[in-house]
């Protein structure tokens, strides 16, 4: 809540109940370059709901304040979240242009059994808020948005922040601030615990009853200074470009943020996009190493299964709602510290649906899950000695429409208390290697915990 301007939550926030609200919506296009619009004031301060949500094709969404929440638990959390949003929207008056139509941003836990608690505190097995106050940046323009209970509300609040995002520094030179640097770091999960963990995962494969599971590890980050979330994204904007930004603040609790490069699904009328993403390896030192790193990748058949394995369980999740169905050649996705494999993949929808359906239907692929995925959940469920919470999660918006896009909450971590706490997982197959997996893994700790040091 944002106390400070008497931004008041005006729906309600528990679990299941949300009472009808007719919200007003109101928006205007801000006469400013990107590189001045003050967003970083829209994400300061903890003990607001913030949220920021950026694709590597330009949109750009920051958040603040809640007009409604939604949020559920259990198996049929989709359904439920689905359910009260169309409430809201279907009440909410929207006088504006199409890009700054409010929406709805958030997330879901890994498992539908999550509960709450640190480093989770805040964060529900699926949450999702419309912002009172959003502002929407795609190649076209920039636009705010405001959202309140009465048409006066709405204005005033737009009229308020207008003045406000005007009058503060720009949050594109915010990112210049000091990472907070890191005082000590503890891990879950030591080398010889890891080894037995994978040992597990390869046991249940020679017996048939596994064909891939991703294992994950988390790394506590003890912080020497006070972490600035919003420049350290701003920094993480930077080194990966290509990837997708989010930032997830409660009014209590941590802040949950990350880059990942993997996308889950987005939607837009009947047209789909999502991609099969798995396959590690790292950067070289020169192009012709790098070059070397990838050709290995893509003769190796252990990578190879790893990654075929994804794109098979997303061909066959997507089919019952596909007319169309694409699957594109194989590629090459290269980060600033690691390259992946991945296939792109498209559909046209065969009638009208919403896009947390199709999360529902894709979540988890076994680039984050496994296959069969009972089986892979099991075994993570055994073997890991922590709570995934929203690691490795379908994290982004919907709409009224249900339209939206989804990542998938890789290379990510919780900030809570001078900590953050990070998360990284590797596909197991039969024949990984203990200590090779393990040195993917810490590859991909480097996005966030590059830029804490
Ligand atoms: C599970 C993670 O990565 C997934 C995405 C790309 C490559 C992966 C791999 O090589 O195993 C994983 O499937 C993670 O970043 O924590």
């Amino acid at each position: 809540m944002d106390r400070s301007s008497g931004e008041g939550q005006l729906a309600a926030d528990s679990a299941s109940t949300v009472e009808p609200v007719d919200l007003v919506s109101r928006s205007r296009e801000l006469e400013c370059e990107d590189d001045h619009v003050a967003v970083g004031a829209l994400l300061r301060g903890d003990t607001a709901s913030r949220i920021r949500w950026a694709t590597p094709d330009g949109l750009e969404l920051v958040g603040r304040g809640v007009a409604a929440r939604f949020a559920a638990g259990g198996p049929d959390r989709f359904d439920r979240i689905r359910t009260q949003a169309s409430r809201v929207f279907d009440a909410l008056a929207h006088d504006g242009p199409e890009p700054a139509r409010p929406r709805a941003v958030g997330g879901f836990s890994f498992h539908d059994g999550h509960e709450p608690g640190p480093p989770w505190t805040g964060f529900d097995a699926a949450a999702f808020v419309v912002p009172q106050v959003l502002l929407t940046r795609t190649d076209d323009g920039t636009w705010l948005t405001t959202v309140g209970t009465r048409a006066d509300e709405a204005d005033d609040r737009l009229e308020r922040w207008t003045d406000r995002l005007a009058a503060l520094p720009s949050n594109r030179s915010s990112g210049s601030a000091p990472a907070p640097g890191v005082a000590s770091t503890r891990r879950t999960t030591s080398k010889a615990a890891w080894s037995d963990q994978v040992e597990t995962a390869l046991d249940r494969i020679a017996d048939g009853r596994l064909t891939k599971v991703v294992l994950a590890q988390a790394l506590s980050v003890d912080l020497e200074g006070a972490i600035d979330v919003p420049a350290t994204l701003e920094r993480l904007r930077r080194q990966y470009p290509n990837c997708y930004r989010f930032l997830v603040g409660r009014e209590v609790g941590g802040t949950f943020f990350g880059a990942p490069p993997e996308r889950l699904v987005a939607k837009r009328g009947n047209r789909v996009e999502t991609e099969a993403l798995a396959g590690s390896v790292p950067r070289g030192e020169t192009p012709a190493e790098d070059r070397e790193h990838v050709e290995r990748m893509r003769a190796d058949e252990k990578f190879q299964h790893e990654h075929e394995l994804v794109v098979d369980a997303i061909r066959e999740q997507l089919a019952p709602f596909a007319r169309e169905l694409t699957v594109s050649e194989q590629t090459i996705r290269r980060l600033a510290t690691i390259q992946h494999l991945q296939t792109p993949i498209e559909a046209i929808l065969d009638g009208d649906r919403h896009v947390l359906e199709l999360v529902e239907a894709l979540h988890p692929t076994p680039a984050v899950g496994g296959v069969p995925p009972d089986a892979a959940w099991e075994t993570i469920r055994d073997t890991e000695p922590f709570g995934r919470g929203w690691y490795a999660a379908p994290l982004g918006w919907f709409d009224g429409d249900g339209d939206g896009e989804f990542a998938v909450a890789l290379r990510s971590g919780v900030a809570a208390d001078g900590t953050v706490t990070l998360f990284a997982g590797n596909g197991i197959v039969a024949d990984s290697d203990p200590a090779e997996e393990w040195d993917e893994v810490q590859l991909k700790f480097r996005p966030i915990l590059d830029e804490l040091r």
